[in-house]
């Protein structure tokens, strides 16, 4: 579906202008192989644009995770065309969509994968070495907020940690930098693990259930925060079965038997 940039001027912020797309999905597939086949996602088209804020629905079974594969360069259409960002990403090689979704792309889990025996600091600070960023003179990509300037860059590691504090003061939860993740409370864990995918400023943020472990205030906080975030220019796509999470968000599909339906 393509949607116009008077749409898109809902969302707040000196970004929100023009309409910039994020995400273009046209006509995309994906079987798997089966007896017969499974076709995951079924001729699914979806423009995503700089600063919306998607909620996906969908019963069990229906392609969710799919989907969230696939915009996460994480596999790959059957068929069909992927931009991200204006780059289309289907013909790109392995090494190429590893550095595309490294520059661009966040992700958050309902199980915050923070290591425990690392502080969260340290936690936030590990992004960056898992996606090949340690010499980190990358120009962030243009989403605001917690950008730090070149000379931390150059500081080396100080310079990632000065990030990763910038990234834990964004969300709220610079208090807790020096703490075990054990000692935080659920929602002070999520949002440290948005911490961690915010570090490189990525342009999307894909989360899978990200309230699914917290109970309703911690939930309300961590929407709070994507509101904020949303506010700054990124763009959010979060799969979700919780009605109050998909009622914040600004637009809602749901998908059936891999066909995404967008919903009023
Ligand atoms: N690797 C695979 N090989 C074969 N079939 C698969 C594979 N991955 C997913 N499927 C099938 O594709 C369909 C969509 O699966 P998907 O995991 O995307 O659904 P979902 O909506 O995320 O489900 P849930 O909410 O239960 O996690 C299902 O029928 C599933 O069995």
């Amino acid at each position: 579906m393509s949607r116009s940039p008077a749409r898109s001027r809902r969302a707040t912020g000196w970004w929100s202008a023009v309409a910039e797309p994020v995400i273009e999905l046209a006509e995309v597939c994906r079987e798997f192989p089966a007896q017969p086949p499974v076709r995951a996602l079924d001729r699914v088209t979806l423009r995503v644009d700089r600063g919306d804020y998607l909620a996906v629905a969908g019963p069990s079974g229906s392609g969710k995770s799919t989907l969230l594969n696939v915009l996460g360069l994480l596999d790959r259409p059957s068929s069909g065309s992927y931009r991200l960002d204006g780059t289309e990403t289907t013909a790109l090689r392995d090494g190429a969509r590893t550095r595309l979704r490294g520059d661009r792309i966040g992700f958050v889990f309902q199980s915050f994968h923070l290591l425990p025996h690392r502080s969260v600091v340290e936690n936030v600070m590990l992004a960056e070495v898992y996606r090949g960023r340690k010499k980190a003179g990358i120009k962030p990509a243009d989403s605001g907020g917690a950008a730090v300037g070149l000379r931390a860059v150059k500081q080396g590691r100080g310079g990632r940690r000065a990030r990763a504090k910038a990234a834990l003061e964004r969300v709220g939860v610079a208090h807790r930098a020096g703490f075990l993740p054990g000692l935080l409370s659920g929602g002070e864990r999520q949002r440290a693990a948005i911490a961690r995918a915010l570090m490189g400023e990525p342009s999307l943020l894909l989360c899978d259930e990200p309230t699914g472990n917290l109970d309703s205030r911690n939930t309300e906080a961590v929407l709070g925060l994507f509101d904020e975030l949303r506010g700054q220019g990124l763009t959010i796509v979060v799969i979700t079965h919780e009605r109050e999470v998909g009622a914040r968000a600004e637009r809602r599909v749901r998908i059936t038997d891999g066909v995404l339906v967008e919903e009023d």
